[in-house]
């Protein structure tokens, strides 16, 4: 590989060494003076390296760069630094690079190092050739709307976001709007309506799966309502947004933050959103007929994950623990569900829900372009692929029907519903586990937290699909649906939970609810696509 030219190489003192610096468009180095350690540049583009003294960080990885203050403190080897009080002394001028730093599990640090120079000249040379390269780098976001849930998860995200998050945003001379949403779908109808997106280079979400959902939904509505394509209609071509949303989480699950970046560490996600890294995913429409219910990113699920969630709206004071409280209850409750799912089947040559490639930033599968010509061949040909019987039919008892566009790993269970799901290939797996003992079930459930495979069960089944279809067996009366969409407070619903809770009864439901994110859908039968 070709080494970039250098543009600035002078001996600096770094904590009273000297030492060789020399920054090219690619990377910043320095290392101790007379060393021969590895050459400079070349290592820069793989990333910061530490050899033998040296030290390279790519330019797409500084943060900012500033003339240090006399008298400051240096976090570079973590406390206060004594400035010389000769006035002739060389480190009386000096500059301050913060730079990411990888460090275990995909986590980013914010690191910084100071570099003494002889004069202000030089120092401020230095300060300006490094801002010159920064502001070449375009992908950067400026500005950014920031939207936090202040109730979300063990609700810490106001405390977060000032915390840990806002200082590196200043740091990098990032300018913020920032909104404390005052009650749910604030987030959504301000940026469906209101807000003045020309002026962000993308938003924010302090918060958890849900309040992700929330933005989402606000910005593809109003990307689609501006282009007048309307989403009520399944085969709708939706347009893309422009924006778009990092996410710092701050809630229970936080699935879509781990599950693109990684890690769910606040500052790693600050870090990324700086560098203006950006990750596509797939969005599943949920349409109920023709009526435009949600879209989802993470897991669609009916059954065991639908009545998990029904049962922990109720407790959402407990915070994150409520999800294994009703873990716990729906588990014992053992409920199983009939219908019948029909789905398209994705081209099973480039990619397998049980193969073992995991889904990365960059990833090759994810990149293919044929893969997006053959997303819309499918899409377009709905009845065509119909009537060529390229459907498939399956009827049966389920205790769970889950469909997920992205591996959903989180901390509970680090691989994920389908660890070999990928983030932008325009398909989901689609997990059907039938009706099985306890134990079996139970086993299922404890291979999504260690390295077994959770699909390798007799009553397991995965599929790769493009879109898919649900019935229950039992289709939805009028008045069952009234009492889906009545409040808690209802009488009618009070006695429908207590059938619920008391199979005794004879009154056991037929039908569940689906989990679309995290989210109840008033329907059980829908369409995805
Ligand atoms: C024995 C241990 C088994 C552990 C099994 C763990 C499986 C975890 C799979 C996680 C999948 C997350 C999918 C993401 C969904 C998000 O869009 C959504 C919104 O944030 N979150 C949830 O619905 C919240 C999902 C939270 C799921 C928690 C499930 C807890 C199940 C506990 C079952 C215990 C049985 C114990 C019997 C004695
Ligand atoms: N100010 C608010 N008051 C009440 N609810 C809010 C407010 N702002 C957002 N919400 C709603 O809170 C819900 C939950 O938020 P969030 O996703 O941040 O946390 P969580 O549910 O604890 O985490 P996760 O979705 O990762 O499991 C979202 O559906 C969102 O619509
Ligand atoms: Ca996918």
């Amino acid at each position: 590989m070709e080494r970039p030219p250098r543009l600035l190489c002078s001996e600096l003192r770094l904590q009273g060494r000297v030492c060789e610096v020399s920054l090219s468009g690619a990377a910043l180095c320095w290392r101790e003076a007379g060393q021969s350690g590895r050459r400079w540049g070349s290592a820069g583009v793989y990333g910061p390296l530490k050899a033998a003294g040296s030290h390279c960080v790519p330019v797409c990885e500084i943060i900012a760069v500033q003339e240090t203050e006399e008298d400051s403190p240096s976090t570079d080897v973590g406390k206060w630094q004594k400035v010389p009080q000769n006035p002739s002394s060389s480190n009386q001028h000096s500059f301050t690079v913060s730079y990411v730093e990888r460090t275990l599990k995909h986590r980013w640090r914010c690191s910084e190092v100071t570099l003494h120079c002889t004069d202000r000249k030089l120092c401020l040379q230095w300060v300006q050739a490094i801002r010159e390269q920064l502001a070449l780098l375009t992908i950067r976001p400026k500005r950014l709307l920031v939207y936090i849930n202040p109730y979300g998860g063990k609700q810490r995200g106001k405390r977060i976001y000032e915390q840990k998050v806002a200082p590196i945003f200043s740091r990098a001379s990032i300018s913020t709007d920032v909104i404390v949403t005052e009650r749910a779908n604030h987030a959504r109808d301000h940026l469906k309506t209101e807000a003045d997106l020309k002026k962000y280079d993308g938003v924010v979400c302090v918060g958890g799966d849900g309040m992700f959902s929330e933005i989402m939904h606000g910005l593809i509505s109003r990307t689609q309502c501006d282009a007048g394509v309307d989403q009520n209609r399944p085969d709708e071509e939706l347009i893309s947004c422009g924006l778009r949303i990092g996410i710092i989480p701050a809630g229970s699950t936080d699935c879509i933050c781990y599950a693109t970046v990684g890690s769910n560490d606040p500052v790693t996600s600050a870090l990324h959103i700086i560098v203006g890294d950006s990750q596509p995913m797939d969005v599943c429409s949920v349409h109920h007929h023709d009526t435009f219910l949600r879209y989802s990113v993470s897991l669609l699920g009916y059954g065991f994950y639908g009545d998990m969630l029904t049962d922990s709206e109720r407790k959402r004071w407990m915070g994150p623990a409520r999800y294994d409280i009703s873990g716990v209850k729906t588990f014992l409750s053992h409920r199983y569900y009939e219908g019948t799912i029909s789905f398209l089947p994705a081209d099973g040559t480039v990619s397998t829900p049980r193969d073992k490639i995991q889904c990365r930033s960059g990833c090759n599968i994810c990149q293919m372009p044929s893969l997006v010509e053959s997303t819309y061949k499918a899409e377009d040909s709905i009845s065509e692929a119909e009537t060529k019987d390229t459907w498939q039919v399956i009827r049966g008892k389920f205790l769970a029907i889950n469909a997920a566009c992205m591996s959903c790993a989180c901390p509970r269970s680090p691989k994920g519903l389908s660890p070999s799901a990928h983030l932008a290939d325009g398909t989901a797996d689609l997990i059907l586990v039938r009706k099985c003992s306890r134990i079996d079930f139970l086993r299922h459930l404890l291979r999504h937290t260690n390295k077994d495979d959770q699909f390798d069960h007799p009553f397991v089944e995965v599929y790769r699909v493009r879109q898919f279809r649900f019935t229950p067996r039992y289709q939805e009366t009028d008045s069952e649906l009234e009492l889906r969409e009545v409040g808690a407070g209802s009488s009618k619903h009070f006695f429908t939970q207590i059938c619920r809770e008391h199979p005794a009864c004879g009154c056991t439901p037929t039908q569940s609810s689906w989990n679309c994110d995290g989210e109840i859908l008033p329907h059980a039968a829908i369409q995805v696509r």
